[in-house]
């Protein structure tokens, strides 16, 4: 059986202790490799490894050379592009038609994006009088913040965890990645890239592991960790936050969400149906930026009701090699009775089930995955938790609502804040919801367009900070300001 590694000082290694868990494809609830688990000792010896590496090669390049490097990962994964979707689609049983066009592409774009990124960073600088009339000048310079710990999720992986690695390696940080126990391949096969494209050893480290009492606990615990950044559950990133506390290292949390759609009748009902359609359902549900309320104008709500429930009947429930598949597996039989509890408590809440609500019938080499249907509700209460917590699966509740102030409200009261999709053709509508709307991200007629060097983030229990274009720069270096008396 394949094993997956710790990558170290830029060697594979597994774990002294020889304790490895299962990986499953759920597609097909086949165990696909076995994953080291590390222990604190493989934690240390990365993040040794990280710390050593910052004083090394990689400190002394120029920021060109760098860049160049970078370059050649992201070179090096659109060369391997075959190798990456295969995994990604093994750990994820998510479609090769989407992954081929979202998750690896991007995986390289990350790095290409901040590699070209921070050679065009300016820098501010401030002339001062003197009493003595000769002035000083203060310059800021950028250094990397040093040794970043970054905690990832099985959602998207590669494009998740590039998404900080990349930044953080162009601004001449070092890392240590711990990447989902659901999904441990495509980390560890960056390895073998970074190898390649000459990043020099201890630069980029992956250490194998669960979260709690685990691999990402070890490593958010380590004192010679500089800053953290992690994409995931809320609950998880408060406890990141208190381990993060100790010796007051800086973090970037990307937490959860219950976004809401904001369907007005003025909308052009196609692409409102197409977008709402892919915020609900792409990934499975599995997007922290997805729709999980959708909120219609009154006068549409039954035409649009009806529609998405033909669009989501239209879904093709599939394996990652079906061409013609456009939904996968939950990531995990975990997850699905997770989702399963919603669907169940939707039905005790008295929702009417417009479609879905269920698993649904494979044939037998598909038997034992995470499959699920895409599910639509109608008519549950403000107080259903089905409509308050972060479901993370393919299904969606839509609710009328009577006006614009109304929208604005239900979008606002709950207490996340991650990313909102306003359905309108009139663009002062547009504006003016969008401004008052309480997210990180708004998308005006759109869904998922993702311009990189944008701000990108939650607000309240969303998460805390942005990275994305020069917030990323922003994280993960520190500013010196040099005052220079002359
Ligand atoms: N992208 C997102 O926003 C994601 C949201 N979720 C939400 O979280 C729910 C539960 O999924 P999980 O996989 O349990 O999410 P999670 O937040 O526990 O896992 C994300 C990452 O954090 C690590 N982790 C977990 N506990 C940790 C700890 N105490 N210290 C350090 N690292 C830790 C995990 O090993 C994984 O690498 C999902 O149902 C979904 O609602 C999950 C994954 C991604
Ligand atoms: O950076 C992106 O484009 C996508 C981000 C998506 C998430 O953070 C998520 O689903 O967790």
């Amino acid at each position: 059986m394949k094993e997956v590694k710790h990558y170290i000082n830029g060697q594979y290694v597994g774990s002294a202790s020889g304790r490895m868990f299962d990986n499953i494809n759920p597609a097909t609830g086949e165990v696909i490799s076995q994953v080291h688990e590390a222990g604190e000792a493989e934690v240390d010896a990365a993040v040794k490894a990280a710390r050593a590496a910052l004083k090394g090669p990689w400190s002394k390049m120029t920021i060109d050379q760098r860049s160049k490097i970078l370059h050649a990962v992201a070179d090096g994964i659109n060369a391997r592009f075959d190798e990456f979707l295969e995994a990604e689609c093994a750990d994820t049983g998510k479609p090769k038609s989407l992954a081929s066009h979202i998750d690896i592409p991007r995986g390289a774009a990350n790095f290409k994006v901040f590699a070209d990124m921070v050679k065009n960073v300016a820098t501010e600088a401030f002339e001062m009088a003197t009493p003595d009339g000769t002035g000083a000048l203060n310059y800021a310079v950028r250094r990397p913040k040093g040794v970043i710990g970054v905690i990832s999720p099985w959602n998207l992986p590669l494009l998740l965890m590039t998404w900080k690695v990349g930044p953080a390696l162009a601004c001449g940080n070092t890392v240590v990645v711990k990447p989902s126990e659901e999904t441990p391949t495509t980390t560890a096969l960056l390895g073998e890239v970074m190898k390649d494209a000459g990043v020099p050893d201890g630069v980029f480290n992956v250490v194998q592991g669960y979260g709690g009492d685990s691999a990402g606990a070890f490593l958010t615990a380590h004192p010679d960790v500089d800053g953290y950044t992690f994409t995931g559950e809320t609950r998880t990133g408060e406890l990141i936050m208190q381990n993060a506390a100790k010796g007051v290292r800086d973090i970037s949390l990307e937490l959860g969400g219950k976004n809401a759609g904001i369907v007005f009748a003025d909308c052009d009902m196609d692409k409102a149906i197409e977008g709402t359609m892919r915020s609900a359902f792409a990934n499975c549900g599995q997007v922290c930026l997805g729709t999980e309320r959708v909120y219609v104008e009154r006068s549409i709500f039954d035409e649009f009701v009806s529609r998405l429930k033909v669009e989501a009947e239209k879904l093709v429930i599939g394996p990652p090699d079906d061409a013609a598949a456009n939904l996968g597996p939950l990531i995990s039989q975990k997850q699905r009775d997770k989702v399963l509890s919603y669907y169940q408590q939707a039905v005790n809440d008295g929702a009417t089930v417009v479609t879905g609500g269920g698993i649904p019938d494979m044939p037998d080499a598909l038997k034992n995955g995470s499959w699920i249907q895409p599910t639509i509700w109608t008519g549950l209460s403000d107080d259903s938790a089905v409509i308050n917590e972060e479901i993370f699966g393919p299904c969606c509740h839509i609710q009328p609502f009577d006006s614009e102030e109304e929208a604005i409200a239900q979008a606002n009261r709950l207490p996340y804040g991650l990313a909102s999709a306003i359905w309108t053709e009139n663009l002062s509508r547009a504006a003016r919801v969008a401004g008052q709307v309480e997210a990180g991200i708004v998308w005006v007629n759109s869904w998922f367009l993702r311009d990189l060097r944008t701000a990108f983030g939650g607000s309240k229990q969303s998460g805390i900070g942005r990275e994305g274009g020069e917030h990323s720069l922003e994280f993960y270096t520190e500013l010196k300001n040099i005052c220079l008396k002359l």
